[in-house]
């Protein structure tokens, strides 16, 4: 039998994922903050309609789910914990997608003690203003091993969201992360991925991805010194105009994911006793755009 399952949070992955199901007769229940009819998403090649409408009360959920893909960004948390209260029972399985290597610890607090499983999101996908969402790449998932996955390996067999597990998920999750913070010199230029064209952005990106490295494996990541030039050059392979979910934040005038993308950086740097000047330039500008004052 097929799982019951809710997408929590249909912006840009969440619509992609609930397409994902929809395309392969398993449609999930729409969870979200904005009344809409549907969802929609497109692409190359990719048209999919979702049927809604998306449910805005968390008095009206449903009930428990046996599957909840937890799509809000990591500052919305707090604010969906309504949704999560009332989707979450004692066997349901929460997987979290989201950028970041913390979701186990600030996801679990709202799941009255249901399993959390962090998910590496690796496509890029752009919410419009219409409310429809551009896939820009092959929707692709990591999960860790082990048997909480095997509830959304089997919910996302056989549709266009391939779905991998990872024995050492440590060193996944920092090799996003190292990307993610990277993403964010975006931010402090408003410009999209054709900036790594330059040769001093390019050799601060370096600077910096060498600083997140040293963390990251203080951290128990498992990741060669050839990490911070492939994720350079990743960047520079993408359009030119291919942006990142938190320039889309800043472009809106959204609060930003920088405590999660950047910020753990020097806050783990710290614990492990290792300066992180760059970050210390970088993060208190990040904090700043997102949360002002001013
Ligand atoms: N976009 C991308 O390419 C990628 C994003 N990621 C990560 O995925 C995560 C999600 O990002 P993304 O999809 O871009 O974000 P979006 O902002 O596009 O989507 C977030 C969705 O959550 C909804 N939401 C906000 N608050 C609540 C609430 N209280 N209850 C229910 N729904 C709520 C928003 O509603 P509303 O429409 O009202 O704003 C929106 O639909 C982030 O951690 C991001 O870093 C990872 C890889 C790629
Ligand atoms: C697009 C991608 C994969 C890389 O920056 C991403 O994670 C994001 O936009 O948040």
């Amino acid at each position: 039998m097929d799982p019951s399952i809710a997408v929590v949070g249909p912006g840009a992955i969440g619509t992609t994922v609930a397409a994902a199901l929809h395309e392969v007769g398993r449609t999930p229940r729409i969870c979200g903050r904005t009344a809409r009819e549907r969802l929609e998403l497109h692409g190359e090649a990719v048209r999919i309609a979702v049927p809604g409408p998306v449910r805005i009360d968390p008095a009206r959920a449903g009930g428990a789910v046996d599957l909840v893909f937890l799509a809000v960004k990591s500052t919305q948390v707090e604010a969906a914990a309504p949704w999560l209260a009332a989707l979450c029972g004692a066997d349901t399985v929460v997987c979290v997608l989201q950028n970041g290597v913390e979701q186990e610890s600030t996801v679990s607090p709202y799941t009255s003690g249901a399993r959390v499983l962090p998910a590496v999101v690796w496509f890029p996908a752009e919410a419009q203003p219409d409310g429809s969402v551009r896939l820009r790449g092959e929707p692709r998932l990591t999960l860790p091993d082990g048997t909480a996955s095997h509830v959304v390996l089997d919910a996302l067999r056989g549709t266009r969201c391939s779905t991998d597990v990872a024995a050492d998920f440590t060193s996944v999750a920092w090799r996003k992360l190292l990307q993610n913070a990277v993403a964010g010199l975006m931010v402090l230029t408003g410009r999209r991925s054709g900036m790594f064209a330059r040769t001093d952005i390019a050799e601060l990106s370096l600077a910096y991805l060498r600083e997140c490295l040293a963390v990251a494996r203080a951290e128990g990541a498992v990741l060669g010194d050839e990490v911070p030039h492939e994720i350079v050059d990743g960047f520079r392979s993408y359009p030119a105009d291919m942006g990142t979910s938190i320039l889309a934040d800043r472009v809106a005038d959204r609060p930003l994911e920088w405590n999660t993308r950047n910020g753990v950086v020097p806050r783990r740097g710290r614990a492990h006793g290792i300066p992180t000047p760059i970050s210390d330039l970088l993060v208190p500008l990040l904090a700043a755009a997102s949360d002002g004052p001013g």
